[in-house]
């Protein structure tokens, strides 16, 4: 494994949000068998670990892991749920029993409603910053896993929802035309950084995303099949049977062999991120803080409100 990540040069974003894991599950390199999620005794069974925002089911026959969000109401992606985030896909990343990932919402309607706008508006510098290094973590341990990853995204999805199912290596959407997908930030007022627009890219392709980019499109299921966004839509109660199927198709493969071609396609996106961290913190910081921006993100969620109302 440490092989694949070396030759490649493809590293796991680990930084100071981890300092909160236990110090056993840092031995990344040889991947011991160091999560609680699976024990000797345990094998041939499932186990299951829940956080509070984040339960895993890891069925130990398959090796596949299902990841409910379960962030009460949407799943917005605030620092303390992106950090549980992170600690569970560190564990099933270090653990050799754990080769398939599903990431599924236990919310109704809602896959993830994206970055916690209230993580953004009314923030000190450095309390925005600390969030955009968490979001930046998530993304690089999502994108750079050595799983298979699926996301069964069973509801609407946008902004850092949509990003989130991006991620995956296959996505399977529910075919129900009140839900919707992509990267909306220009209707926030707001603008989806590169790495976000590179993982849309690499998706869809140039003009594609030019467009759904420009105009902050949110596509309905079997739009965002037709543009490629998600890769099957598939009827609401079987997304994810859907899913299952799907990744032991994936685990099918020789592991290693897929392993590093995964890592071949996405290496230099990852890299452009690596390499740009600090900067892209500052940028966002200092693009966030602005008035102009803060008046748009109060706006935006005045509507929300109104919506609902
Ligand atoms: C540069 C940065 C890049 C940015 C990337 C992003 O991801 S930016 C993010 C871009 N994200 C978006 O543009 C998505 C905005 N959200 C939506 O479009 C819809 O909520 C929905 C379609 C996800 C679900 O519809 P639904 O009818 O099932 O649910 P509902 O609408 O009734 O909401 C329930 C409650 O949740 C609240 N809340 C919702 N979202 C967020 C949030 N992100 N955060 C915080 N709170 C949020 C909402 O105000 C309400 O609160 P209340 O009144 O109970 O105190």
């Amino acid at each position: 494994m440490m092989a694949v990540r070396s030759c490649l040069g493809v590293k796991f974003g680990v930084s100071g949000l981890l300092s909160q894991l236990t110090s056993s599950t840092r031995h990344h390199g040889s991947r011991p068998c160091v999560s609680p999620i699976l024990t000797p005794q345990h094998r041939n069974t499932s186990s299951s670990s829940t956080s509070s925002k984040v339960k895993v089911d890891l069925d130990q026959n398959t090796g596949v892991a299902v990841m409910h969000m379960q962030s009460p109401p949407v799943n917005s992606l605030s620092l303390d749920f992106i950090t549980e985030l992170c600690i569970s896909l560190e564990k099933l990343e270090m653990d050799k029993g754990c080769r398939g990932l599903i990431i599924t919402s236990s919310q109704p309607k809602v896959f993830s409603a994206g970055l916690d706008i209230l993580e953004m508006y009314g923030k000190s510098p450095e309390r925005c910053g600390e969030f955009w290094k968490s979001v930046q973590e998530l993304w690089l341990k999502l994108y750079s896993s050595n799983m298979v990853t699926i996301a069964a995204v069973n509801g609407s999805s946008p902004a850092g929802g949509c990003l989130m199912a991006l991620t995956c290596d296959y996505r399977i959407m529910a075919d129900n035309p009140a839900y919707s997908i992509g990267l909306n930030e220009t209707q926030l007022g707001i603008v989806a950084p590169f790495w976000f627009k590179d993982t849309l890219m690499n998706t869809i392709g140039l003009r594609n995303s030019e467009m759904a980019l420009q105009l902050g499109l949110l596509y309905k299921p079997q739009d965002a099949l037709k543009v490629g966004l998600v890769d099957q839509v598939v009827p609401e109660d079987q997304v994810l049977p859907a899913a299952v199927k799907s990744v032991n198709k994936w685990l099918a493969v020789p592991e290693h062999a897929r392993q590093i071609t995964k890592s071949m396609m996405r290496k230099s996106t990852i890299d452009r991120l690596t390499s740009n961290r600090e900067a892209d913190i500052q940028n966002f910081v200092s693009f966030i803080t602005r008035e102009s921006i803060q008046k748009s993100l109060r706006g935006y969620m005045e509507l929300l409100k109104q919506k609902k109302a």
